[in-house]
């Protein structure tokens, strides 16, 4: 049965974040990763959504905050063990997102062997644009997103160079994690992330469909 609830506001439904990482070569490569072979997941829970005209917030243990641009899938209908041929029909829409990163504690969980849960899970790392309907872009395998610091172009990409598609990725996530009805998937970011600072100002947007603007700032 079809859900009466809107997803406009998906980020209030406190469903699950399912991040990407290292889907693009080119950012594999710049921050020395092998490029992966399956995909590699984690996940930030409901708390770490922030919408525009509130901060993202520097983590309190952390020198090294990076921005990471990203496609985000907003999932429609659930299922389990979706087939790669019905994928599609389990989007609801799309949204930009930011995939914040302690680069510096994940740079030490990965030398510890720990999880990156410090690093990417925190309050605020997860800053979203508007809802956009499924209709608004046909080919979500074939947008272009980028990101100003303090309006200097730092990444663009194209969601065309991803490693796993969009139907690849819905398929492989819900045979280990059912997806339910507002959740969410990063789909990974492109080459240039870069560090930012307190009280700079990000931009971001998909080519033609939605920008966002947040600014930083660090706790008292
Ligand atoms: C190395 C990472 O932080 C992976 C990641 O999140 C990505 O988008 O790639
Ligand atoms: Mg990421």
């Amino acid at each position: 049965m079809a859900s009466t609830r809107n997803l406009n506001r998906f980020w209030e439904w406190g469903r699950k974040i399912i991040c990407v990482g290292r889907n693009y070569a080119d950012h594999a490569k710049e921050l020395k990763n092998a490029v992966p072979t399956e995909p590699v997941l984690f996940l930030k829970p409901p708390s770490a959504y922030v919408t525009e005209g509130s901060a993202i917030m520097v983590p309190f243990y952390s020198h090294n905050l990076h921005h990471e641009v990203e496609l985000g899938v907003v999932i429609g209908k659930g299922g389990t063990a979706i087939p790669q041929n019905a994928a599609m029909d389990h989007i609801a829409g799309y949204a930009l997102c930011l995939d914040m990163t302690a680069r510096d504690v994940q740079d030490e969980c990965k030398t510890k062997g720990l999880p990156w849960t410090l690093a990417k899970a925190f309050n605020t790392s997860c800053p979203v644009s508007e809802f956009i309907t499924k209709e608004k872009i046909a080919d979500p395998g074939n947008v272009k997103i980028w990101l100003k610091v303090n309006d200097q172009l730092r990444q663009e990409g194209n969601t065309s160079q991803m490693i796993f598609s969009i139907p690849f990725l819905i398929s492989y996530i819900s045979e280990i994690i059912t997806l339910e009805e507002g959740d969410l998937i990063l789909t990974g970011t492109p080459k240039g992330v870069s560090s930012v600072q307190e009280h700079d100002e990000l931009q971001a947007g998909i080519e033609g469909i939605v920008s966002m603007k947040f600014r930083v700032d660090r706790p008292e």
